[in-house]
């Protein structure tokens, strides 16, 4: 089930709110200019589908995604819990970056924590199967699927250069374990 924890960013471990309920999500995402949908996709896929079906598949989503936002490019991201650079591909989005563009993701199984940083809170946003989020470009935010990742999401660039991040230096979420 998608989830929201929040944070007061001195109090770790004590959430200011704690909610499963996909509304609730969305209008607290929303008014930190989060995007957050469930989408009832009727899309089946193979557990072993390959990343090019996977983007077939999604192609319409995508298309309305792509049109609404401009962007151009889109990529598929799996990860297993046996994934070889599974230890190293967390490391590198668990570290507080921004982007110079929004951050549109679509969680087509498993599950993923986006936390987000911005006016003195950390917004523990558990992602799941059916869920979308876009991140406004210029929050501070990380990522973490745990040490042994399971997902498999949709990422759509407006960047031509695809996924760049700015490392902001802050050590913020070793004081926030979520996953
Ligand atoms: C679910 S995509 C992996 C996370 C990511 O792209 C990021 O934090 O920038
Ligand atoms: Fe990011
Ligand atoms: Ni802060």
């Amino acid at each position: 089930m998608s989830g929201l924890r929040i944070f007061d960013e001195n109090a770790p471990g004590a959430p200011m709110l704690d909610t499963g309920d996909p509304a609730a999500i969305a209008r607290e995402l929303g008014a930190i200019g989060v995007r957050f949908e469930r989408w009832d996709s009727p899309v089946t896929l193979d557990d072993d589908a390959e990343p090019e079906a996977i983007l077939a598949a999604y192609q319409p989503y995508l298309d309305r995604l792509m049109g609404e936002t401009g962007a151009g490019s889109a990529d598929v991201i799996k990860m297993t819990p046996d994934h070889p650079q599974a230890g190293a591909l967390r490391e590198k989005f668990l570290n507080e970056h921004i982007h110079t563009e929004d951050e549109i993701r679509f969680f087509v199984r498993g599950s993923g924590h986006f936390v987000l940083h911005t006016s003195g809170r950390v917004y523990d946003a558990l992602c799941t199967q059916g869920d979308l989020i876009s991140v406004p470009a210029n929050i501070r935010h990380w990522f973490d699927a745990g040490a042994k990742p399971d997902f498999i999401a949709l990422r759509v660039f407006t960047d031509q250069s695809g996924w760049v991040a700015h490392f902001t230096g802050d050590a913020i979420s070793a004081q926030f374990p979520v996953a």
